[in-house]
């Protein structure tokens, strides 16, 4: 259990979109020839936030949920799965909820179908982010795909401005995805505006490739960038190939990824996130955090859901202690 359970307080506030998976039942095959999906709650924000409340955080999320079974389903099973839900507010012009369908035609080679015309969660508006709220959280995770469009990129730019008042750490999840942002223009002035506040940055090699509108971009440049602004610490995942944690201070740590049976590539970011975040809340060292999430990542990668798949500490530690790791 977290200190700031019973206590009023959040270990971490994330804001952005939750939305719906649905997941291809059938697996190893074409999007054209499958015929059945699992709905899960999906969306990188609160699969980050239903992962870490498994772990035992004291999550709660701002978002804007469609005013209809959809949006109702999404809000039921994040109360159930013990996130607080008082920061998501219902839409009331008819927004939709955001659909992801997925693909899996072989474990390498899987893809997502987005749906995301008019989603009720680019609809959050400043006036619905609140102070109160987000001065209980220890932490703010800001996803990159709420600043996408307005008024959603306003009320996360007001909630940062918020967390830094309130000495609320910022944590950006880089989360770029290429639907609903017009230019790489556009999307880079956004992402480096808010990694330049940030304390904590998380993200794909490729992801702060579009951060900083370059191409093939090097870790040492995008470290050097940001520890010139309020970085502390950078986490740059490669993939299969592990991840890297730089800090501040000169340090770099590396986690090589587990070996696990790979059903499907998506859900590693948002497991890794939460894992990685809940061993930081934990006082646990760096090292031991990139464990946590690498491990929580291959767990989740080798389940059919990137949601209610997230693990406990029990499995992600007894994965620590026994499982292998790949390209050590
Ligand atoms: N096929 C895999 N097998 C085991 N672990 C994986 C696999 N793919 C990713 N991971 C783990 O998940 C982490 C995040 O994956 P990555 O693909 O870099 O992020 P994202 O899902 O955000 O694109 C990696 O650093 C690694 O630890
Ligand atoms: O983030 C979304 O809108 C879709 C997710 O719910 C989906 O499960 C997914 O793509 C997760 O992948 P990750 O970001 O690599 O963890």
């Amino acid at each position: 259990m977290s200190s700031a359970a019973n206590s009023g307080k959040f270990d971490l506030i994330a804001i952005g979109r939750a939305c719906i998976d649905l997941n291809a039942t059938e697996y190893n095959r074409p999007m054209e020839e499958t015929m059945s999906f699992t709905k899960y709650v999906g969306g990188s924000p609160a699969n980050i936030a239903i992962g870490s409340a498994k772990l035992g955080l004291k999550a709660g999320f701002i978002g804007k949920l469609a005013d209809d079974q959809h949006g109702r389903f999404i809000r039921n099973y994040m109360e159930k799965a013990g996130i607080d839900v008082s920061g998501m507010v219902v839409d009331t012009e008819g927004h939709k909820t955001g659909l992801a369908f997925t693909e899996i035609k072989s474990p390498e080679e899987c893809s997502i179908l987005m749906y995301r015309d008019n989603v009720a969660d680019l609809y959050l508006r400043p006036d619905e982010v609140h102070e109160d709220y987000i001065k209980r959280a220890g932490m703010l995770i800001v996803s990159g795909t709420a600043l996408a469009q307005s008024p959603s990129r306003e009320a996360v730019l007001k909630a940062v401005q918020l967390a830094k008042k309130n000495a609320v750490k910022v944590v950006f999840e880089l989360d770029y995805r290429p639907y609903t942002w017009k230019t790489a223009e556009e999307t880079s002035v956004y992402y480096a505006l808010v990694a330049e506040q940030s304390d904590i940055v998380i993200g794909t090699r490729d992801e702060y490739d579009m951060m900083e509108n370059a191409e093939g971009g090097s870790n040492d440049r995008t470290i050097n960038y940001l520890f010139s602004h309020s970085a502390q610490t950078v986490v740059i995942k490669h993939g299969v190939e592990g991840s890297y944690a730089y800090t501040k201070d000169g340090q770099t740590f590396r986690a090589h990824a587990y070996k696990t049976n790979v059903l499907k590539t998506f859900g590693a970011g948002d497991s890794y996130a939460s894992a990685f975040l809940y061993a930081l809340v934990q006082g646990k060292d760096l090292e031991t955090a990139l464990k946590y999430g690498s491990a929580s990542a291959s767990i989740v990668v080798s389940r059919h859901s990137s949601s209610d798949a997230m693990p406990g500490v029990d499995e992600i530690e007894d994965l620590i202690a026994k499982q292998p790791v790949l390209h050590s």
